[in-house]
């Protein structure tokens, strides 16, 4: 049995998750746990699932990783500098490894391949990301990788700067600039997460578009990540590996 706790457990994702991870025969959850709860409530737990908050993870995976309780994280807010800082904290403790995924869901990582695999084929490249009102950070998790895998897939493939004749714009009104690429976000009520991304060329355009129905979306792949995470040496971003994509 893999021994499991879940950092943000009363949240809208982490309650799917301590549901998931009860459900499933080859894991025990043995910590539960929410704002205000004392880390310590982890010992014991050799693998921790975080679905926090982005201001609040960092101090999450220090003490994880230094109690060598290995991370399966899908809170968001991950940039360079972070990352670099994880890569550190797991040098120091060797042994202990950690997954970041922007998206654990399956479909949302294939989109997110797709696309990687269409951005070379087309002019331009633009993303959408939908999402509800109560969500931190803009843009996505999601929409931030998908954007930098379309940068490196046009980047390997010699594509030049994307037409864009805008001379004079109000604030935002082109999006987040990711690499190069335009990555516009929606605050709905209703939505959950949505993610469209268009890629346009001479006389056609292709949209791969996905959309999340159910926060249980997200479980499979966490569970996933909660078998493989011992497995994987050091720092591995994304499902993709798991998925031998
Ligand atoms: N990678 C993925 O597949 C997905 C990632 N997310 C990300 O996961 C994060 C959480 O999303 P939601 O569940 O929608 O948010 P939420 O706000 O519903 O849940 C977060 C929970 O974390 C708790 N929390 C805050 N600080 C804490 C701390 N220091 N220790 C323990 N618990 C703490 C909150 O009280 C809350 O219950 C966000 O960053 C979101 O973008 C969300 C969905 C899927
Ligand atoms: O906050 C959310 O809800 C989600 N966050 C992740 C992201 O930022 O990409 C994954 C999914 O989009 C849901």
């Amino acid at each position: 049995m893999i021994r499991v706790g879940v950092l943000g457990a009363l949240g809208r994702v982490g309650v799917e998750v301590c549901k998931a991870v009860e459900a499933a025969p080859d894991m025990e959850l043995v910590a539960a746990l929410d704002k205000g709860d004392p880390l310590e409530g982890l010992t014991g737990a050799e693998v921790v699932v975080d679905f926090t908050h982005p201001d609040v993870v960092m101090d999450n995976l220090e003490w994880a990783i230094s109690h060598g309780i290995h991370p399966v994280v899908g809170t968001t807010g991950f940039d360079e500098g972070r990352l670099a800082t994880v890569r550190a904290w797991l040098g120091e403790n060797p042994g202990t490894n950690c997954l970041i995924a922007p998206n654990f869901g399956i479909a949302a990582v294939l989109m997110m391949h797709f696309a990687q695999q269409a951005a070379r084929y087309f002019e331009s490249v633009e993303i959408v990301e939908l999402h509800h009102p109560n969500k931190a950070d803009a843009p996505s998790g999601t929409a931030r990788r998908t954007a930098e895998l379309v940068a490196e897939a046009r980047a390997k493939a010699g594509a030049g700067a994307m037409p864009d004749a805008t001379s004079t714009s109000l604030d935002g009104a082109r999006g987040a600039d990711v690499d190069g690429v335009h990555v516009h976000a929606v605050r709905l009520a209703g939505l959950i997460a949505h993610q469209e991304v268009l890629l346009g060329g001479d006389g056609e355009i292709l949209t791969i578009r996905h959309d999340t129905m159910s926060r249980s979306a997200f479980t499979p792949g966490v569970l996933l990540g909660v078998r493989r995470v011992r497995e994987l040496p050091g720092l591995t971003i994304g499902l993709e590996p798991l998925l031998d994509l």
